[in-house]
This record gives C-alpha cells, sequence and structure tokens, in this order.
C-alpha cells in the first residue's frame, strides 16, 4: 500500500489537500483549541464558529484583493446549487430594478406597476450564457428548466466553431449579447473540457462610470489560482473542493448593490403574479448575507479547512495570488512542455490560447488502439505514483488536474513520466 508522500494526485475534484492542514484539522476534530470538544461538534452560532467564519472571509479579500463593497457567503449547494442560486438572485434583482423605474414612471400604484412589469418580464427578461464547456451547458439548462428557454440567450456556444466539441473560445465579437441581460453567466474554468478564458473578456469590462453587464462566473476550478478583477463582476462563486478546501461548502461573492438596501429582492406575491420561480430561503443571497452564513447549520469544519489553506497561500506568498499565479503558471508551463514535445504521442484536446492551468486534457495515441494506451498509460502512471489522471466519464481521455496543491515537483515528476512514457 502506498503511503501519503509517495502520490501525487491530480483528480479534478475533490482534489489534493495540504498535508499540514489535514494533520491539523485532524487534531481540531477530536479536539478544538483546548475545549475538549472537536470542531464539527461546536454548535455553529458559537462565538469560536463566528471567528472562523469571519477569519475566513477576512482572508479570502486579503487573498483576492476583494474591495469592501463585496460580501463573501458560504453556501451549500455546489457549484450545481449555484446554477439555480444565480438564476433566482439575478432575475430577482432585475425585477427589483425594473419596479423601482417603474414606480418612478407610473407612481405608487401597485396594479399599474405589475401590470407594466408583466409587459417587460414578457419582452425584456433575457440571461446571457456563454457555453464553453460541460459546466456552463449544465448552468445554462439549469436557466432554462427555470425560466423556460424564452428568457435564456445562447450568447455563444463554443461547439459550432469545433466540430461540435468544446475546446476553444468563440472570438467577442461573435456573441450575441442582450440589451440590459439580468446577467452574463461564464465558467471562467472548464474542469471537463480543460478550457480556461485567458483573461477577462474586453466586451464585458464596465464603462468608465461603473456601467455595464452584469456578470457572473463560475471560479470552481481556478479560484485562488491567478489573480481576478473582481471589480468587474456581480456574483463569482465557487465550489470549496478543488483549490480552497474540502467538499461541503460553496463560496458566493457577491457585490453589495445586489443586496439591500440597494436592491432589496421582490417579494414572493410579486413574483408570482409575474409568473417567475421563486428560490429556496437557502439560495437567497440577501437571506444568507443578513445571517453572516448561518440561516441555517453550516459545516464549520469545512469553513476551518478552507481558513487554514487560504492562511497557508497567505504566509507562503507574501504578493498574496500573484504568488500563487505564477507558480500555478510554471506548472502548466512544464506540463503542456513535455507533452507538445511528443505531438506524435499525446494529443491535446483544447486549442492552445483556452488552455486550461488547471485541468490539462489530452490523448495519447502510441499504437493504433487508443483505449489500450490511455489503460497502458494510466496503469504505468500509477506505479509512479501519479493518481487521479483518467478524465471525465463524459469526455474519456486523460486529464491532470494542476490544482494549487500540486508541488512543483510533483508537475515535474508527471512530465518525467509523460516523457518517458513516449520512449523514442
Ligand atoms: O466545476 C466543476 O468542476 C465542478 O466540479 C462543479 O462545480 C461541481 O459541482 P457540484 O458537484 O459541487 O454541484
Ligand atoms: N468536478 C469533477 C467531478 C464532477 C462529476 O463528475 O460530478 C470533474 O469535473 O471531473
Amino acid at each position: 500500500m502506498p503511503t501519503r508522500s509517495e502520490i501525487t494526485y491530480f483528480g479534478a475534484g475533490p482534489a489534493l489537500l495540504p498535508t499540514d492542514v489535514l494533520e491539523k484539522a485532524a487534531e481540531a476534530l477530536v479536539d478544538y483549541q483546548g475545549t475538549g470538544l472537536g470542531i464539527a461538534e461546536h454548535s455553529h452560532r458559537s462565538a469560536l464558529a463566528a471567528n472562523i467564519i469571519n477569519e475566513a472571509k477576512a482572508d479570502l479579500a486579503n487573498y483576492l484583493d476583494i474591495p469592501d463593497d463585496y460580501e463573501v457567503l458560504f453556501m451549500q449547494a455546489g457549484g450545481s446549487g449555484e446554477f439555480s442560486a444565480t438564476v433566482y438572485n439575478l432575475v430577482g434583482a432585475w425585477v427589483t430594478r425594473k419596479q423601482q423605474e417603474a414606480l418612478k414612471q407610473v407612481g405608487d400604484d401597485e396594479a399599474k406597476v405589475a401590470e407594466l412589469l408583466q409587459k417587460q418580464v414578457a419582452t425584456e427578461l433575457k440571461l446571457d450564457y456563454l457555453v464553453t464547456g460541460s459546466w456552463s451547458l449544465k448552468a445554462y439548462q439549469e436557466a432554462c428548466r427555470l425560466l423556460g428557454s424564452e428568457h435564456v440567450n445562447l450568447a455563444t456556444d463554443a461547439r459550432t466553431i469545433n466540430d461540435k466539441k468544446f475546446g476553444k473560445i468563440p472570438e467577442e465579437s461573435t456573441w450575441k449579447l442582450s440589451k440590459d441581460a439580468a446577467m452574463v453567466y461564464y465558467c471562467d474554468n472548464e474542469t471537463v473540457d480543460g478550457v480556461e478564458f485567458p483573461k477577462f473578456p474586453d466586451v464585458l469590462a464596465p464603462r468608465a462610470d461603473g456601467s455595464g453587464p452584469i456578470v457572473v462566473a463560475d471560479m470552481s476550478s481556478n479560484i485562488l489560482s491567478r489573480r481576478i478583477p473582481v471589480k468587474n463582476y456581480h456574483v463569482i462563486f465557487f465550489g470549496a473542493q478543488k483549490n480552497l478546501g474540502s467538499t461541503g461548502v460553496t463560496v458566493a461573492i457577491v457585490k453589495k448593490n445586489l443586496l439591500p438596501p440597494v436592491c432589496p429582492q421582490p417579494s414572493p406575491t410579486l413574483l408570482r403574479k409575474l409568473g417567475l420561480p421563486i428560490g429556496p430561503i437557502v439560495l437567497s443571497y440577501e437571506t444568507i448575507a443578513k445571517n453572516n452564513s448561518l440561516y441555517n447549520t453550516l459545516s464549520i469544519f469545512d469553513v476551518y479547512i478552507a481558513g487554514q489553506v487560504l492562511k497557508k497561500l497567505l504566509a507562503t506568498y507574501s504578493d498574496k495570488v500573484d504568488g500563487q499565479q505564477a507558480v500555478s503558471n510554471k506548472k502548466a508551463e512544464i506540463i503542456y512542455g513535455a507533452l507538445e514535445s511528443r505531438p506524435d504521442v499525446f494529443k491535446l484536446v483544447t486549442e492552445k490560447p483556452f488552455r486550461s492551468r488547471m485541468n490539462i486534457c489530452f490523448r495519447v495515441v502510441k499504437t493504433n488502439d487508443m483505449d489500450v494506451d490511455e489503460k497502458n498509460f494510466l496503469e504505468l502512471a500509477k506505479g509512479q505514483g501519479l493518481e487521479g489522471l483518467k478524465g471525465h466519464r463524459s469526455v474519456g481521455g486523460i486529464r491532470a488536474s494542476n490544482y494549487n496543491s500540486i508541488p512543483l515537483e510533483g508537475a515535474q515528476k508527471l512530465a518525467e513520466f509523460i516523457l518517458t512514457f513516449a520512449g523514442h
């Protein structure tokens, strides 16, 4: 049986966590700070739980330079829960904005306001989706399920320019963005398909006066690995189980102008009148923010692990996320470099400018039987302690997930294995 130190785990999520964080968490699970009780036993409403939440929030804000006009929320329904949460909350915010405008236009007459809003919902309510991989596709499908596809605009579908497969991002000039969309949604890094936006899209940038598209991004699999212009977004969400911590918490970074007092969610009565869906209370950003992430029982143990990972990142990199970004880029370069040096054996799935630094997807063609070659690759890799390299079941192939906890030596070891496997 291999020991932990003999394995480099390239799984896509849940992913490797730093060993010292796990050792400390294991102690905390039995006895947290000499209290005689474990961290998963203490009340989530205790002062120590509040400290853990507040420190994790502050450390995340520090590491990513999140401006003061954003709220950090710990939520619980995973990335998939956020596919729904973003729809409910952003549609609600759109209705509130239109309601505020209608009040100015027709005065305080409830029936007239509702009538005007009904017309606007029918003719103007649109959510824009940039579909560049399996996860943004799922988010798009969820929006269609909740709202009806007449309200969901597929602003771009990357498969249309790549032989019906994901692997490229269409030119921004071809995106069909709606006027005044309730949100423009995209997934910054597609875990399954290995596609990452090289930078924030120019066409979505805010104007000089701060106005512009309402941008929402899923950063589940590349958060904490590069600097992001937080101020360009209204919502950034991510599951913890790749770069942040253990499965069980999902973070939403929400711009405060989506929350009360600026933008309270519409009443359920109004939403019912408008025929719009009413979200579960546990997915309401407003409710979670009002309760400092403790509307209902939260796994403080998972927040604690996330907090410890952040403390380790802050202690390792004096320049915070920039330091990690340099290391992440270097590790990706090492692995891609090895693969690119043997195009006769390895076929990279993603076009170069859009290659994910986090999920490196490729096929192995050494003989004329790819299945056998890939099985062989995985088996030999495992023999070297290189695990978790199997591609997602929906697409097959090989995928090396290069998250923050993979050390530089781990990337080097994989690169050496790649070259040895290719042979002469
Ligand atoms: O984006 C990914 O990669 C993911 O793994 C999803 O965020 C996972 O979603 P959930 O399983 O947490 O719903
Ligand atoms: N996040 C993982 C697992 C997703 C799943 O299969 O549910 C992946 O993209 O590979």
